[in-house]
């Protein structure tokens, strides 16, 4: 599952930019640094033109609170096989957190195991605590459908469901999570997911093609509306552009840099590039020597680039080893 950056990768020749850089630009209100390649649109961005006919709009759907994301102590095995050993972090609220490390280390198990999809491999156990806002994701007395239901996952190859319809694809979470919707408002929730996404203009001729006729970048970007669409308060997203070319994997940065003022965002990525352009705190995987993934070093993405604290990180950050 790896996907090493690339030399010609355009991404590559970004500079980091801060995230009040980042907001600015994505406003329109700056522009992008000298020896950048400015990809981001700066126009301001009109209200998105419904082609659905209905005489009244609903009430917009409030936003879920912003949630911060607590694993403590997680432990995790397949068989008798340990992969993670007590990993704790804290993946603060309205932030890009970002998992990198070796490919093996446990980055994918950790994820899987914040909105419990860990516990649907047959040999899969573990230990430790995951709390959404000090709640415990594993309290068996919580219903397994409402942890998914806030905390979304988009994984590494875009998966919409190929011969359903664009706009059906999007309300896909809804019939899982029973949740009841009429007309207006699924109309209502399609725009505003697809449009959170990045793929209104895109698709809105054509909500009723099928979601396998898209690009592998409309695909994910497709994903990502439907997560959105049960309004998670997490997003977790494994390897999401690991898949794509240049163009799509910015224009999902971008989706992204936009989405975290509402969701707390945790990705896995093997692009360092990309962890630097996007993610405000980073944690440093490593399963050294047959031992099982541990967290060496955790902190802010500046520090983590610029002045970490343990050799390995900045052997990894640097490319020496990985
Ligand atoms: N379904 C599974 N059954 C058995 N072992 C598994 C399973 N999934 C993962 N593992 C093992 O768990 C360990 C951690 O895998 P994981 O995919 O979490 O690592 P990763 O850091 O995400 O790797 P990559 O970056 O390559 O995706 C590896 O040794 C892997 O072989």
């Amino acid at each position: 599952m790896t996907d090493p950056a690339t030399a010609d990768d355009v991404t590559t020749v970004l500079p980091p930019l801060s995230r009040r850089e980042q907001r600015r630009i994505m406003k329109g209100a700056a522009t992008m640094p000298t020896g950048a390649v400015a990809v981001v649109p700066a126009p301001a961005n009109p209200a998105p033109v419904s082609t659905f006919d209905r005489a009244i709009l609903p009430e917009p759907v409030p936003a879920a609170p912003l949630a911060e994301l607590d694993a403590r102590g997680i432990s995790a095995w397949f068989g008798d096989h340990q992969v993670l050993d007590r990993v704790s972090l804290t993946m603060p609220a309205g932030v890009i957190t970002s998992l990198i490390g070796p490919s093996g280390c446990g980055k994918s198990t950790f994820l899987r195991i914040l909105n419990r999809m860990h516990e649907l491999i047959p040999s899969a156990s573990l230990a430790g605590e995951v709390l959404i806002d000090g709640v415990d994701v594993y309290d068996p007395a919580r219903k397994l459908v409402d942890a998914r239901k806030s905390i979304g996952m988009v994984f590494q190859k875009p998966n919409p469901f190929p011969a359903m319809s664009i706009y059906d694809n999007v309300l896909a979470g809804l019939k899982l999570t029973g949740t009841r919707a009429d007309r207006d408002r699924k109309d209502y929730l399609v725009e505003t997911c697809l449009t959170k996404a990045g793929l209104w203009k895109e698709v809105r001729d054509r909500l009723r093609a099928p979601g396998g006729g898209l690009s592998g970048g409309q695909q994910q970007r497709l994903c990502i509306a439907r997560s959105l669409a049960v309004t998670p308060r997490v997003l977790l997203m494994d390897e999401p552009c690991s898949a794509l070319d240049p163009t799509s994997t910015r224009v999902i940065e971008e989706t992204m840099l936009e989405l975290v003022n509402d969701v707390t965002i945790v990705i896995v990525t093997h692009n360092m590039q990309q962890a630097q352009r996007v993610s405000t705190q980073c944690a440093f995987f490593l399963a050294s020597q047959g031992q099982p993934g541990h967290i060496v070093e955790h902190g802010s993405t500046e520090a983590m680039f610029t002045s970490p604290i343990d050799q390995r990180t900045y052997d990894y950050v640097n490319g020496v080893f990985g």
